[in-house]
């Protein structure tokens, strides 16, 4: 009888194919397929040596290549192709076994999926995979949902491969169904706003130091050292120093200003407003890719006026770059307390039960947020498990508190210059609305209750109350 594979990875684009290589350089033997025979050909012609594979060209020949229970990885564009090949393997497939998407779906699909799929005596994970290409050839930050006995047979198999920090594998069993979806689109979430701050702290550094790209570059070199330690800082100072062959400009001033998505950062925005969860950070990251992109509006809009430039000097140029640093390193960490609360609240609903300094543990490598100050998520939560908000945890709180004169100092240098600082100042604006003794919310209340007799409680009593407004003596009842 011919040998049989562990797992199978049907969709072989750029992760699929790496996922495959990955699952193989460990031992593994896969059984690969892809819609269209090419790359399923071209893996095996270009990659073949790297270990086992068992390349098939039908889905029954795929299923047939497989052990049982079948473990079968599909990593294909989210959406309507997910469910086409749902559909065309679930039919020949047994009871037991399991299908793993591994693409970015989004997690309401997934708990869809996963319930339709039970019903028919399958497991369906739907896990989340980060690290791009690179990652998932030499080691992803693995988010597995679904339920507990799927990981049982699948989890030392995503370990085995995952990328490893301190001997830990960066992956995890989050929660059942679309936890593990959910999960990588907070992940994703905080990615677009981790990348907006440091958009904005290059747009600073240039428009109000005047440094140029190549020196900035090596002010990210510098942060790359201390806490600000992460992949995302080091591949910023990598795009900054390099230089367009073709016109010998920075390679960043040849690239259009308009940054593009996929979706998934918008999702974390939809989700966090139906959840009510102010994700401030990410929202107004997706919005800033929106309003890059907005092309005949910003050509409608170029030329309004705005404040004269005239850029720093003396003490404050000075120290500019350190202030940047604090205020970076403060937005970011509100920044993650948005996205950690969000999960927290997504668990809270959906009923998953999530181990947040496990989940700030397995992105601590693989992943495309990878960073030091992870491990620092990591203490804090194992601290105090029940955490309400990054923010108030002993090292976090002291250094954003440490890093409030910068912080200010930065965004009021921002605004005097006019340069647009979203991240920045929605950061600080969350903190001083979190930390506020009283917030201008009992304005709102009356306001709505004057419109709409929509009601309010009191500080003084509990209860509902309306005034009756159009009264003379605008009495109170109970409401
Ligand atoms: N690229 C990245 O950095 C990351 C991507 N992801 C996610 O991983 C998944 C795969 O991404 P990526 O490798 O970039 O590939 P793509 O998202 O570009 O998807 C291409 C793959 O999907 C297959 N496909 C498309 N439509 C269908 C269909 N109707 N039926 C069957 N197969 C179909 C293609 O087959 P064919 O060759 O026949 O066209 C091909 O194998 C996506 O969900 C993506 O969001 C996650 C993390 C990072
Ligand atoms: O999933 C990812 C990393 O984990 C992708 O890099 C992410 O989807 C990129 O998103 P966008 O194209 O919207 O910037």
């Amino acid at each position: 009888m011919s040998k049989k594979a562990s797992i199978g990875v049907t969709g072989l684009a750029v992760m699929g194919r790496n996922l495959a290589r990955n699952l193989a350089r460990h031992g593994h033997t896969v059984a690969l397929h892809n819609r269209s025979a090419e790359r399923t050909r071209k893996l095996v012609e270009e990659f073949g040596d790297e270990g086992e594979f068992i390349p098939a060209y039908s889905a029954q020949e795929f299923v047939d290549a497989l052990q049982r229970p079948r473990q079968i990885v599909i990593m294909v564009k989210a959406g309507e192709p997910t469910d086409a090949v749902i559909e065309e393997f679930a039919p020949l497939l047994e009871q037991g076994d399991v299908l793993i998407d591994a693409g970015n779906a989004h997690f309401a699909d997934t708990r869809r999926r996963e319930k339709a799929l039970r019903e028919r005596g399958l497991h369906f994970v739907g896990s989340g995979v980060s690290g791009g290409e690179e990652g998932a050839l030499h080691g992803p930050s693995i988010m597995p949902g679904g339920s507990k006995a799927s990981y049982e047979s699948l989890g030392p198999l995503f370990e085995d491969i995952s990328a490893k920090v301190d001997g830990e594998p960066c992956c995890t069993h989050i929660g059942a169904d679309g936890a593990g979806h959910f999960v990588k689109m907070v992940h994703n979430g905080i990615e677009y706003a981790d990348m907006q701050l440091i958009a904005e702290s290059f747009d600073l550094l240039r428009g109000a130091a005047g440094y140029a790209p190549a020196e900035i570059a090596e002010v990210f070199k510098t942060w790359n050292t201390g806490r600000l330690d992460s992949y995302l800082i080091e591949i910023t100072s990598e795009v900054l120093k390099h230089v367009d062959a073709g016109s010998g400009k920075p390679f960043v001033d040849v690239v259009e200003d308009a940054a593009e998505q996929k979706g998934t950062g918008r999702w974390t925005v939809q989700i966090g407003l139906d959840l009510g969860v102010p994700i401030s950070g990410i929202a107004e990251a997706v919005f800033a890719r929106s309003l890059s992109g907005s092309k005949p509006l910003r050509e409608a809009a170029r030329g309004l006026g705005g404040p004269s430039r005239a850029p720093l000097n003396g003490a404050a140029l000075q120290t500019f770059a350190d202030d940047v640093e604090q205020a970076l390193y403060a937005s970011k960490v509100v920044a993650y307390a948005q996205g950690f609360n969000q999960i927290q609240a997504g668990a809270a609903e959906y009923g998953w039960d999530i181990d947040l300094g496990r989940v700030a543990s397995i992105w601590r490598g693989g992943c495309i947020i990878r960073a030091k100050f992870l491990n620092d998520i990591t203490s804090a939560y194992a601290e105090e498990p029940g955490l309400p908000t990054l923010l108030t945890s002993g090292g976090f709180r002291k250094a954003v508190e440490d890093a409030q004169d910068s912080w200010r100092s930065v965004i009021s240098t921002a605004v005097r210059l006019g340069i647009p600082t979203p991240g920045f100042s929605t950061a600080l604006a969350y903190y001083d609305g979190l930390r506020a003794d009283r917030l201008p919310a009992a304005l709102v209340q009356g306001q709505r209750d004057f419109f709409g007799a929509h009601t309010y409680r009191r500080v003084d009593r509990p209860g509902s109350f309306h005034t009756l407004w159009a009264t003379t003596d605008r009495s109170e009842i109970d409401a």
